[in-house]
Protein backbone atom coordinates (compact mmCIF):
# COMPACT_ATOMS: atom_id res chain seq x y z
CA UNK A 1 0.00 0.00 0.00
CA UNK A 2 1.40 3.35 -1.12
CA UNK A 3 2.03 5.76 1.73
CA UNK A 4 -0.49 8.27 0.32
CA UNK A 5 -3.19 5.37 0.35
CA UNK A 6 -2.85 4.65 3.75
CA UNK A 7 -2.92 8.49 4.86
CA UNK A 8 -5.94 8.87 2.63
CA UNK A 9 -7.54 5.64 4.51
CA UNK A 10 -6.69 7.74 7.88
CA UNK A 11 -8.96 10.35 6.86
CA UNK A 12 -12.06 8.26 5.61
CA UNK A 13 -14.83 7.44 7.63
CA UNK A 14 -14.38 3.65 8.77
CA UNK A 15 -16.35 1.33 6.37
CA UNK A 16 -17.53 -0.47 9.48
CA UNK A 17 -18.57 -0.89 13.00
CA UNK A 18 -19.28 2.95 13.33
CA UNK A 19 -21.87 2.94 16.13
CA UNK A 20 -19.25 0.32 17.60
CA UNK A 21 -19.21 0.96 21.23
CA UNK A 22 -15.21 0.85 20.87
CA UNK A 23 -14.42 3.43 18.64
CA UNK A 24 -13.67 6.57 20.21
CA UNK A 25 -14.87 9.85 20.22
CA UNK A 26 -11.61 11.58 20.43
CA UNK A 27 -11.14 13.49 17.17
CA UNK A 28 -7.22 12.75 17.52
CA UNK A 29 -8.41 8.65 17.55
CA UNK A 30 -7.47 8.70 13.73
CA UNK A 31 -3.90 8.97 14.35
CA UNK A 32 -1.34 5.85 14.59
CA UNK A 33 -1.68 5.73 18.13
CA UNK A 34 -0.32 2.88 19.61
CA UNK A 35 2.28 2.24 22.69
CA UNK A 36 5.79 0.20 22.36
CA UNK A 37 6.16 -2.82 25.14
CA UNK A 38 9.70 -3.48 24.25
CA UNK A 39 10.79 -6.77 25.63
CA UNK A 40 14.62 -7.02 24.71
CA UNK A 41 15.55 -7.29 28.27
CA UNK A 42 12.61 -10.25 28.36
CA UNK A 43 12.27 -12.09 25.13
CA UNK A 44 15.46 -10.83 24.25
CA UNK A 45 16.80 -12.43 26.56
CA UNK A 46 16.08 -15.65 25.66
CA UNK A 47 17.99 -14.69 22.35
CA UNK A 48 20.53 -17.73 22.16
CA UNK A 49 23.57 -15.72 22.71
CA UNK A 50 22.43 -13.20 24.79
CA UNK A 51 23.48 -12.41 28.68
CA UNK A 52 22.64 -9.23 30.02
CA UNK A 53 24.77 -8.20 33.00
CA UNK A 54 22.91 -5.62 35.77
CA UNK A 55 25.31 -3.02 33.83
CA UNK A 56 24.09 -3.71 30.45
CA UNK A 57 20.27 -4.29 31.39
CA UNK A 58 20.78 -0.59 32.86
CA UNK A 59 22.29 0.73 29.64
CA UNK A 60 19.69 -1.10 27.22
CA UNK A 61 16.94 0.52 29.32
CA UNK A 62 17.94 3.76 28.85
CA UNK A 63 18.92 3.96 25.77
CA UNK A 64 15.39 2.42 25.04
CA UNK A 65 13.98 5.01 27.05
CA UNK A 66 15.82 7.96 25.30
CA UNK A 67 13.96 6.36 22.27
CA UNK A 68 10.54 7.13 24.22
CA UNK A 69 9.38 3.58 24.29
CA UNK A 70 6.19 3.76 26.37
CA UNK A 71 7.16 0.19 28.71
CA UNK A 72 10.49 -2.39 29.11
CA UNK A 73 9.41 -5.86 29.94
CA UNK A 74 12.16 -7.14 32.20
CA UNK A 75 12.98 -11.05 32.47
CA UNK A 76 10.97 -13.05 35.59
CA UNK A 77 12.04 -12.22 39.15
CA UNK A 78 11.53 -15.99 39.13
CA UNK A 79 13.99 -17.05 36.50
CA UNK A 80 17.13 -15.96 39.20
CA UNK A 81 18.01 -13.91 42.20
CA UNK A 82 19.81 -11.57 39.29
CA UNK A 83 16.72 -11.16 37.71
CA UNK A 84 14.92 -10.36 40.51
CA UNK A 85 17.19 -7.92 41.91
CA UNK A 86 17.75 -6.41 38.24
CA UNK A 87 13.81 -5.54 38.23
CA UNK A 88 14.14 -3.84 41.17
CA UNK A 89 17.06 -1.71 39.88
CA UNK A 90 15.66 -0.91 36.43
CA UNK A 91 12.50 -0.32 38.42
CA UNK A 92 14.64 2.94 40.25
CA UNK A 93 16.23 3.89 37.67
CA UNK A 94 13.38 7.01 37.72
CA UNK A 95 12.98 6.33 33.55
CA UNK A 96 10.15 7.26 31.74
CA UNK A 97 8.80 4.43 30.30
CA UNK A 98 6.77 2.01 32.86
CA UNK A 99 8.52 -0.87 33.94
CA UNK A 100 7.23 -4.42 33.78
CA UNK A 101 7.59 -8.08 34.42
CA UNK A 102 7.03 -11.11 32.78
CA UNK A 103 5.11 -13.74 35.10
CA UNK A 104 3.78 -17.48 34.31
CA UNK A 105 0.22 -17.34 35.64
CA UNK A 106 1.39 -18.63 39.47
CA UNK A 107 0.76 -16.80 42.48
CA UNK A 108 4.19 -17.73 43.73
CA UNK A 109 5.53 -15.78 40.84
CA UNK A 110 2.98 -12.79 41.32
CA UNK A 111 4.34 -12.33 45.15
CA UNK A 112 7.67 -12.27 44.13
CA UNK A 113 7.21 -9.96 41.14
CA UNK A 114 4.77 -7.49 43.43
CA UNK A 115 8.29 -6.58 45.81
CA UNK A 116 10.05 -5.65 43.02
CA UNK A 117 9.04 -2.15 42.47
CA UNK A 118 7.72 -2.75 39.33
CA UNK A 119 4.71 -0.73 37.41
CA UNK A 120 2.85 -3.79 36.58
CA UNK A 121 3.14 -7.43 35.64
CA UNK A 122 2.20 -9.01 32.08
CA UNK A 123 0.96 -12.73 33.22
CA UNK A 124 1.12 -15.68 30.58
CA UNK A 125 -0.22 -19.10 30.53
CA UNK A 126 -0.84 -21.33 27.42
CA UNK A 127 -3.77 -22.38 26.02
CA UNK A 128 -2.81 -24.36 23.30
CA UNK A 129 -3.95 -27.68 23.36
CA UNK A 130 0.30 -28.25 23.30
CA UNK A 131 0.88 -26.36 26.20
CA UNK A 132 -1.74 -27.73 28.35
CA UNK A 133 -0.87 -31.19 27.59
CA UNK A 134 3.18 -30.71 27.25
CA UNK A 135 3.85 -27.54 29.23
CA UNK A 136 1.88 -26.61 32.35
CA UNK A 137 -1.15 -29.88 31.89
CA UNK A 138 -3.85 -27.74 32.90
CA UNK A 139 -7.47 -27.31 31.48
CA UNK A 140 -9.02 -24.54 30.68
CA UNK A 141 -11.22 -24.61 34.00
CA UNK A 142 -7.89 -24.35 35.82
CA UNK A 143 -6.41 -22.26 33.60
CA UNK A 144 -9.47 -19.46 34.15
CA UNK A 145 -9.61 -20.12 38.35
CA UNK A 146 -5.93 -19.48 38.14
CA UNK A 147 -6.24 -16.41 35.80
CA UNK A 148 -8.75 -14.70 37.99
CA UNK A 149 -6.99 -15.62 41.42
CA UNK A 150 -3.77 -13.92 39.89
CA UNK A 151 -5.00 -10.84 38.11
CA UNK A 152 -7.03 -10.03 41.32
CA UNK A 153 -3.98 -10.23 43.67
CA UNK A 154 -1.74 -8.24 41.63
CA UNK A 155 -4.93 -5.29 41.54
CA UNK A 156 -5.49 -5.11 44.85
CA UNK A 157 -1.57 -4.26 45.11
CA UNK A 158 -2.13 -1.53 43.15
CA UNK A 159 -0.46 -3.00 39.84
CA UNK A 160 -0.95 -2.73 35.99
CA UNK A 161 -1.70 -6.13 34.64
CA UNK A 162 -1.94 -8.01 31.79
CA UNK A 163 -3.34 -11.28 31.03
CA UNK A 164 -2.05 -12.91 28.27
CA UNK A 165 -2.59 -16.52 26.44
CA UNK A 166 0.24 -17.95 24.95
CA UNK A 167 0.27 -20.17 21.35
CA UNK A 168 -3.03 -18.09 20.47
CA UNK A 169 -3.44 -18.85 17.38
CA UNK A 170 -3.04 -22.51 18.10
CA UNK A 171 -6.10 -22.31 20.64
CA UNK A 172 -9.64 -22.75 20.56
CA UNK A 173 -11.16 -19.77 19.84
CA UNK A 174 -14.44 -20.29 21.97
CA UNK A 175 -11.89 -21.08 24.88
CA UNK A 176 -9.44 -17.88 24.55
CA UNK A 177 -13.09 -15.81 24.22
CA UNK A 178 -14.27 -17.28 27.38
CA UNK A 179 -11.01 -16.59 29.09
CA UNK A 180 -10.26 -13.34 28.23
CA UNK A 181 -14.02 -11.87 28.82
CA UNK A 182 -13.60 -13.62 32.05
CA UNK A 183 -10.43 -11.29 32.90
CA UNK A 184 -11.88 -8.82 31.12
CA UNK A 185 -14.87 -8.80 33.73
CA UNK A 186 -12.67 -8.44 36.64
CA UNK A 187 -10.74 -5.59 35.07
CA UNK A 188 -7.64 -6.63 33.58
CA UNK A 189 -5.88 -3.84 31.88
CA UNK A 190 -4.97 -5.51 28.88
CA UNK A 191 -5.32 -9.00 27.47
CA UNK A 192 -2.71 -10.06 25.26
CA UNK A 193 -2.26 -12.69 21.94
CA UNK A 194 0.69 -14.12 21.42
CA UNK A 195 1.69 -16.20 18.37
CA UNK A 196 4.18 -18.21 20.10
CA UNK A 197 5.50 -20.29 17.17
CA UNK A 198 4.82 -17.96 14.46
CA UNK A 199 2.48 -19.56 12.79
CA UNK A 200 0.19 -16.36 12.12
CA UNK A 201 -0.64 -14.79 8.96
CA UNK A 202 -1.78 -11.11 9.14
CA UNK A 203 -5.49 -11.88 8.08
CA UNK A 204 -5.50 -14.33 10.71
CA UNK A 205 -4.13 -11.67 12.93
CA UNK A 206 -6.78 -8.93 11.92
CA UNK A 207 -9.99 -11.47 12.43
CA UNK A 208 -8.49 -12.35 16.12
CA UNK A 209 -7.91 -8.73 16.81
CA UNK A 210 -11.61 -7.93 15.63
CA UNK A 211 -13.16 -10.63 17.22
CA UNK A 212 -11.47 -9.93 20.49
CA UNK A 213 -12.45 -6.59 19.70
CA UNK A 214 -15.94 -7.36 20.69
CA UNK A 215 -15.98 -9.42 23.42
CA UNK A 216 -13.72 -7.04 25.54
CA UNK A 217 -13.09 -3.52 26.27
CA UNK A 218 -9.80 -3.36 28.09
CA UNK A 219 -6.50 -3.01 25.69
CA UNK A 220 -4.94 -5.19 23.56
CA UNK A 221 -1.41 -6.24 23.14
CA UNK A 222 0.02 -8.24 20.51
CA UNK A 223 3.32 -10.86 20.58
CA UNK A 224 4.01 -11.83 17.32
CA UNK A 225 7.13 -14.40 17.18
CA UNK A 226 9.30 -14.49 13.21
CA UNK A 227 9.61 -17.97 12.48
CA UNK A 228 7.83 -17.17 9.12
CA UNK A 229 8.53 -13.53 8.28
CA UNK A 230 5.12 -12.11 9.41
CA UNK A 231 5.99 -10.20 12.79
CA UNK A 232 6.06 -6.82 11.45
CA UNK A 233 3.35 -7.14 9.16
CA UNK A 234 1.16 -9.19 11.71
CA UNK A 235 2.27 -6.16 14.34
CA UNK A 236 0.83 -3.91 11.65
CA UNK A 237 -2.61 -5.85 10.95
CA UNK A 238 -3.32 -5.92 14.49
CA UNK A 239 -2.56 -2.35 14.69
CA UNK A 240 -4.94 -1.79 11.89
CA UNK A 241 -7.81 -2.83 13.31
CA UNK A 242 -7.03 -0.71 16.53
CA UNK A 243 -6.52 2.25 13.82
CA UNK A 244 -10.10 3.04 13.59
CA UNK A 245 -11.91 1.52 16.41
CA UNK A 246 -9.91 1.83 19.63
CA UNK A 247 -7.44 4.84 19.17
CA UNK A 248 -5.10 2.08 21.45
CA UNK A 249 -2.52 -1.19 21.03
CA UNK A 250 0.32 -2.24 22.76
CA UNK A 251 2.50 -3.82 20.34
CA UNK A 252 5.92 -5.88 22.10
CA UNK A 253 9.24 -5.54 20.01
CA UNK A 254 12.98 -5.96 20.67
CA UNK A 255 15.78 -4.49 19.41
CA UNK A 256 16.50 -6.42 16.30
CA UNK A 257 13.83 -8.61 16.56
CA UNK A 258 16.05 -10.67 19.25
CA UNK A 259 14.12 -13.53 20.97
CA UNK A 260 13.50 -17.24 21.24
CA UNK A 261 14.51 -19.23 18.03
CA UNK A 262 14.57 -16.22 15.58
CA UNK A 263 12.30 -14.04 17.83
CA UNK A 264 10.03 -11.43 17.11
CA UNK A 265 8.85 -8.08 15.70
CA UNK A 266 11.93 -5.92 15.80
CA UNK A 267 11.64 -2.27 17.11
CA UNK A 268 13.39 -0.56 14.22
CA UNK A 269 11.56 -2.08 11.72
CA UNK A 270 7.88 -1.94 13.46
CA UNK A 271 9.04 1.64 13.55
CA UNK A 272 9.42 1.89 9.91
CA UNK A 273 6.34 0.57 9.37
CA UNK A 274 4.17 2.53 11.77
CA UNK A 275 6.48 5.86 9.88
CA UNK A 276 4.96 4.77 6.93
CA UNK A 277 1.34 5.52 8.05
CA UNK A 278 2.09 8.31 10.29
CA UNK A 279 4.99 9.93 9.80
CA UNK A 280 4.24 13.02 11.92
CA UNK A 281 3.19 11.09 14.89
CA UNK A 282 6.08 8.77 14.96
CA UNK A 283 8.06 11.62 14.66
CA UNK A 284 6.97 13.31 17.37
CA UNK A 285 6.68 10.49 19.82
CA UNK A 286 9.63 8.67 19.18
CA UNK A 287 13.36 9.68 18.41
CA UNK A 288 13.80 8.23 15.75
CA UNK A 289 17.51 8.85 15.65
CA UNK A 290 18.40 6.80 18.52
CA UNK A 291 17.27 3.79 17.01
CA UNK A 292 20.92 2.90 15.40
CA UNK A 293 22.65 3.32 18.83
CA UNK A 294 20.20 1.39 20.74
CA UNK A 295 20.91 -1.48 18.11
CA UNK A 296 24.77 -1.32 18.15
CA UNK A 297 24.83 -1.63 21.95
CA UNK A 298 22.53 -4.70 21.59
CA UNK A 299 24.22 -6.47 18.68
CA UNK A 300 27.61 -6.08 20.40
CA UNK A 301 26.20 -7.22 23.48
CA UNK A 302 24.83 -10.74 22.30
CA UNK A 303 27.62 -10.84 19.20
CA UNK A 304 26.02 -10.06 15.81
CA UNK A 305 26.38 -8.21 13.64
CA UNK A 306 23.50 -5.73 12.90
CA UNK A 307 22.20 -7.46 9.21
CA UNK A 308 23.04 -5.59 5.75
CA UNK A 309 19.18 -5.12 5.10
CA UNK A 310 18.03 -4.11 8.46
CA UNK A 311 15.34 -1.83 8.23
CA UNK A 312 16.33 1.58 8.60
CA UNK A 313 20.36 0.68 9.63
CA UNK A 314 21.20 -2.01 7.70
CA UNK A 315 24.87 -0.51 5.90
CA UNK A 316 22.85 0.04 2.41
CA UNK A 317 19.22 0.86 3.59
CA UNK A 318 19.55 4.09 1.71
CA UNK A 319 22.11 3.24 -0.60
CA UNK A 320 20.64 3.55 -4.35
CA UNK A 321 22.90 1.71 -7.26
CA UNK A 322 20.74 1.40 -10.80
CA UNK A 323 20.96 3.47 -12.75
CA UNK A 324 17.24 4.61 -13.55
CA UNK A 325 16.74 4.98 -9.33
CA UNK A 326 19.71 6.95 -9.02
CA UNK A 327 18.56 9.67 -11.36
CA UNK A 328 14.90 9.81 -9.83
CA UNK A 329 16.45 9.65 -6.72
CA UNK A 330 18.68 13.06 -7.65
CA UNK A 331 15.58 14.60 -8.55
CA UNK A 332 13.04 13.76 -5.67
CA UNK A 333 14.31 10.89 -2.94
CA UNK A 334 10.72 10.06 -2.30
CA UNK A 335 10.54 8.66 -5.67
CA UNK A 336 12.49 5.59 -4.65
CA UNK A 337 11.97 6.24 -0.91
CA UNK A 338 9.39 5.49 1.46
CA UNK A 339 11.75 6.05 4.48
CA UNK A 340 13.86 9.37 4.91
CA UNK A 341 16.80 8.86 6.43
CA UNK A 342 17.54 12.08 8.02
CA UNK A 343 14.55 11.44 9.96
CA UNK A 344 16.49 8.37 11.35
CA UNK A 345 19.67 10.38 11.60
CA UNK A 346 21.08 8.14 8.34
CA UNK A 347 22.39 9.79 5.54
CA UNK A 348 21.43 8.38 1.84
CA UNK A 349 24.35 7.13 -1.03
CA UNK A 350 23.94 6.74 -4.48
CA UNK A 351 26.52 4.28 -5.64
CA UNK A 352 28.13 5.08 -9.18
CA UNK A 353 31.35 2.88 -9.92
CA UNK A 354 29.77 -0.31 -11.00
CA UNK A 355 27.90 -1.49 -14.59
CA UNK A 356 24.52 -0.35 -13.65
CA UNK A 357 25.51 2.90 -13.54
CA UNK A 358 23.87 5.73 -15.63
CA UNK A 359 25.25 9.06 -16.65
CA UNK A 360 22.72 10.93 -14.39
CA UNK A 361 24.24 9.44 -11.73
CA UNK A 362 27.74 10.54 -12.97
CA UNK A 363 26.96 13.92 -14.01
CA UNK A 364 25.83 14.06 -10.05
CA UNK A 365 29.57 13.30 -9.22
CA UNK A 366 30.85 15.34 -12.06
CA UNK A 367 28.94 18.66 -10.44
CA UNK A 368 30.09 17.71 -6.76
CA UNK A 369 33.86 17.72 -8.07
CA UNK A 370 33.38 21.25 -9.59
CA UNK A 371 34.61 19.60 -13.02
CA UNK A 372 33.62 21.51 -16.44
CA UNK A 373 32.11 18.67 -18.16
CA UNK A 374 29.92 18.78 -21.44
CA UNK A 375 26.98 15.77 -20.92
CA UNK A 376 28.58 14.25 -24.25
CA UNK A 377 31.89 14.09 -21.80
CA UNK A 378 29.56 12.99 -18.73
CA UNK A 379 28.24 9.98 -21.36
CA UNK A 380 31.30 9.25 -22.43
CA UNK A 381 33.16 8.47 -19.47
CA UNK A 382 30.46 6.79 -17.93
CA UNK A 383 30.48 4.38 -20.91
CA UNK A 384 34.23 4.09 -19.91
CA UNK A 385 32.88 3.32 -16.05
CA UNK A 386 30.96 0.54 -17.30
CA UNK A 387 33.28 -1.11 -19.42
CA UNK A 388 36.08 -1.01 -16.70
CA UNK A 389 32.91 -1.90 -14.26
CA UNK A 390 32.30 -4.91 -15.98
CA UNK A 391 35.92 -6.77 -15.09
CA UNK A 392 35.36 -5.00 -11.54
CA UNK A 393 33.75 -2.51 -9.68
CA UNK A 394 34.99 0.48 -9.51
CA UNK A 395 35.52 2.92 -5.99
CA UNK A 396 34.50 6.32 -5.99
CA UNK A 397 38.06 7.09 -5.57
CA UNK A 398 38.39 4.76 -8.49
CA UNK A 399 35.58 7.08 -10.69
CA UNK A 400 36.68 10.30 -9.17
CA UNK A 401 40.41 9.67 -10.44
CA UNK A 402 39.06 8.87 -14.06
CA UNK A 403 36.83 11.72 -14.29
CA UNK A 404 39.66 14.30 -12.95
CA UNK A 405 42.12 12.66 -15.46
CA UNK A 406 39.36 12.93 -18.09
CA UNK A 407 38.74 16.69 -17.24
CA UNK A 408 42.70 17.50 -17.45
CA UNK A 409 42.69 15.54 -20.63
CA UNK A 410 40.35 18.24 -22.26
CA UNK A 411 42.26 21.05 -21.65
CA UNK A 412 44.57 19.29 -24.46
CA UNK A 413 41.92 17.74 -26.25
CA UNK A 414 43.49 14.60 -25.47
CA UNK A 415 40.40 13.27 -23.71
CA UNK A 416 39.25 10.73 -26.18
CA UNK A 417 42.49 9.56 -26.80
CA UNK A 418 42.98 9.34 -22.84
CA UNK A 419 39.87 7.22 -22.78
CA UNK A 420 41.00 4.50 -25.06
CA UNK A 421 44.51 4.05 -23.15
CA UNK A 422 42.17 2.68 -20.06
CA UNK A 423 41.54 -1.01 -20.72
CA UNK A 424 41.78 -2.24 -17.41
CA UNK A 425 40.58 -0.57 -13.57
CA UNK A 426 44.44 -0.88 -12.37
CA UNK A 427 45.02 1.70 -15.56
CA UNK A 428 43.04 3.74 -12.79
CA UNK A 429 45.29 2.68 -10.16
CA UNK A 430 48.53 3.47 -12.03
CA UNK A 431 47.23 7.14 -12.80
CA UNK A 432 46.76 7.63 -8.75
CA UNK A 433 49.68 6.07 -7.94
CA UNK A 434 51.43 8.16 -10.68
CA UNK A 435 49.76 11.52 -9.01
CA UNK A 436 50.53 10.61 -5.32
CA UNK A 437 54.57 9.64 -6.29
C1 LIG B 1 6.60 -18.21 25.41
C2 LIG B 1 7.46 -17.60 26.47
O1 LIG B 1 8.47 -17.07 26.11
S1 LIG B 1 6.95 -17.61 28.05
C3 LIG B 1 8.25 -16.91 28.98
C4 LIG B 1 9.42 -17.83 29.09
N1 LIG B 1 10.25 -17.33 30.13
C5 LIG B 1 10.86 -18.11 30.97
O2 LIG B 1 10.78 -19.33 30.90
C6 LIG B 1 11.65 -17.41 32.04
C7 LIG B 1 12.86 -18.21 32.42
N2 LIG B 1 12.47 -19.44 33.01
C8 LIG B 1 12.98 -19.96 34.15
O3 LIG B 1 13.88 -19.40 34.73
C9 LIG B 1 12.40 -21.23 34.66
O4 LIG B 1 11.82 -21.95 33.59
C10 LIG B 1 11.33 -20.98 35.77
C11 LIG B 1 12.01 -20.35 36.98
C12 LIG B 1 10.23 -20.04 35.26
C13 LIG B 1 10.68 -22.29 36.17
O5 LIG B 1 11.72 -23.19 36.44
P1 LIG B 1 11.44 -24.66 36.99
O6 LIG B 1 10.57 -24.57 38.20
O7 LIG B 1 12.74 -25.33 37.13
O8 LIG B 1 10.50 -25.38 35.89
P2 LIG B 1 10.78 -25.70 34.37
O9 LIG B 1 11.38 -24.53 33.71
O10 LIG B 1 11.52 -26.97 34.22
O11 LIG B 1 9.31 -25.95 33.84
C14 LIG B 1 8.37 -24.93 33.76
C15 LIG B 1 7.38 -25.02 34.92
O12 LIG B 1 6.46 -23.93 34.84
C16 LIG B 1 5.12 -24.42 34.66
N3 LIG B 1 4.52 -23.49 33.74
C17 LIG B 1 4.85 -23.29 32.44
N4 LIG B 1 4.16 -22.27 31.96
C18 LIG B 1 3.40 -21.81 32.95
C19 LIG B 1 2.51 -20.75 33.03
N5 LIG B 1 2.34 -19.94 32.00
N6 LIG B 1 1.88 -20.53 34.19
C20 LIG B 1 2.10 -21.32 35.27
N7 LIG B 1 2.98 -22.35 35.25
C21 LIG B 1 3.60 -22.58 34.09
C22 LIG B 1 5.31 -25.83 34.11
O13 LIG B 1 4.22 -26.63 34.40
C23 LIG B 1 6.54 -26.29 34.87
O14 LIG B 1 6.13 -26.58 36.19
P3 LIG B 1 6.58 -27.97 36.93
O15 LIG B 1 7.99 -27.76 37.34
O16 LIG B 1 5.65 -28.06 38.07
O17 LIG B 1 6.46 -29.06 35.93
O1 LIG C 1 3.32 -12.88 27.33
C1 LIG C 1 3.07 -12.86 26.14
O2 LIG C 1 2.09 -12.30 25.67
C2 LIG C 1 3.99 -13.52 25.18
C3 LIG C 1 4.83 -14.58 25.75
C4 LIG C 1 5.80 -15.05 24.72
O3 LIG C 1 6.94 -14.64 24.70
C5 LIG C 1 5.30 -15.86 23.62
O4 LIG C 1 4.21 -16.41 23.72
O5 LIG C 1 6.03 -15.98 22.64
MG1 LIG D 1 7.79 -14.76 22.78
Amino acid sequence: MSQNGLQANNNNQPKEGASSPYMSNDPNSNVANFKIIESTLREGEQFANAFFTTEKKIEIAKALDDIGVDYLELTSPAASEQSRNDCTVISNLGLKAKILTHIRCHMDDAKLAIDTGVDGLDVVIGTSSFLREFSHGKDMEYITKQAIEVITYIKSKGLEVRFSTEDSFRSDLVDLLSIYKAVDKIGVNRVGIADTVGCANPRQVYELVKTLRSVVSCDIECHFHNDTGCAIANAYAGKFYYYYFTGATHIDTSVLGIGERNGITPLGGLLARMYTGDKEYVKNKYDLTKIREVENIVAESVEVTVPFNNYITGYCAFTHKAGIHAKAILNNPSTYEILNPHDFGMTRYVSIGHRLTGWNAVKNRVEQLDLDLTDDDTKAVTNKIKELADVRPLSLDDVDVLLRSYHQAKADGSHTHFLKKIETPEHITAISAEATA
